[in-house]
């Protein structure tokens, strides 16, 4: 999909139509939460244990339920695994299934954009050829003790990484628009059109920040969230309710991508 990026204020009776929708990831942590999950027009099925961390992994257990209830699908959505901050997905990335479509590994406490390419060849190198790496920022990177997200965003296409997503290292409620301003959310988004990549908007978003992601013109060409669609907090389980709003507002916010 490409990045629209539109001057359409939708509120204003010129506005010809909503931007192309982005795709929606949904990270979960169950199988009751991927039969949730696949009532629902979702594009990514993001595998991750939230209890343990902002991208820590689910157990291979759920990586091969997750390939078997959707190995029939006509349309099934593509499997993304969660492989944990970085000794963590050294460990466990060569076990990950060639079914899954992408694997992201957290780059805190990388220190340096050196090391943390040092990290991905390495990760990479162990993944299966068919599974894309996805390079993952963290909008609050000083808490991370890692570089800056649109460091990290540059450094991907340079290594030849196609894709990137911000999140949260923190999972306190601040969300990714709380800890980078207009100014910087755009720079990241045109580093990302300027470069070709596919560009994953996370991190605490919610229903909530629709409007603004439209009135500061920012399209991402995919949209992933955990908390907003869970009972509570992002470690409570999924909820069916809040699943069926999230569809509704993706439905009314964009329009069906091209
Ligand atoms: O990859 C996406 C994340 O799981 C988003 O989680 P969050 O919405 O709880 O920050």
């Amino acid at each position: 999909m490409t990045i629209e990026q539109t001057s359409c204020d939708r509120g204003h009776h010129n506005c010809p139509s909503p931007p192309s929708a982005p795709q929606w990831l949904v990270s979960l942590r169950s199988q009751d939460e991927l039969r949730i999950a696949l009532q629902h027009p979702i594009d990514i099925l993001d595998l991750k244990e939230p209890r343990k961390g902002p991208l820590a992994a689910a157990p291979a257990e759920l990586w091969h339920a997750a390939i078997a209830m959707t190995a029939d699908l006509p349309q099934s959505p593509r499997l993304s695994a969660a492989l944990g901050e970085s000794q963590e997905s050294l460990r466990i990335a060569s076990d990950l299934p060639a079914e899954f479509a992408f694997a992201k590994m957290g780059p805190s406490d990388s220190v340096s954009m050196d090391r943390l390419c040092h990290t991905w060849d390495r990760v990479r190198s162990e993944l299966a050829p068919s599974i894309q790496f996805v390079a993952v920022a963290y909008a609050d990177h000083t808490a991370a003790s890692c570089p800056d997200p649109v460091t990290i965003f540059r450094a991907a296409s340079r290594a030849g990484i196609q894709r990137c997503l911000i999140d949260t290292f923190v999972k306190d409620g601040k969300s990714t628009l709380d800890h980078l301003n207009r100014d910087q959310i755009t720079e990241l988004a045109e580093t990302a059109r300027a470069q070709s990549s596919w560009w994953a908007l996370a991190g605490s978003v919610g229903v909530r920040h629709f409007p603004v992601l439209s009135q500061w013109n920012i399209v991402p060409d995919c949209i992933g969230v955990r908390g907003d669609v869970c009972d509570q907090d992002r470690t409570s389980e999924l909820s069916p309710q809040r699943m069926r709003d999230w569809s509704a507002a993706m439905a009314r916010s964009f329009r069906p991508a091209d």
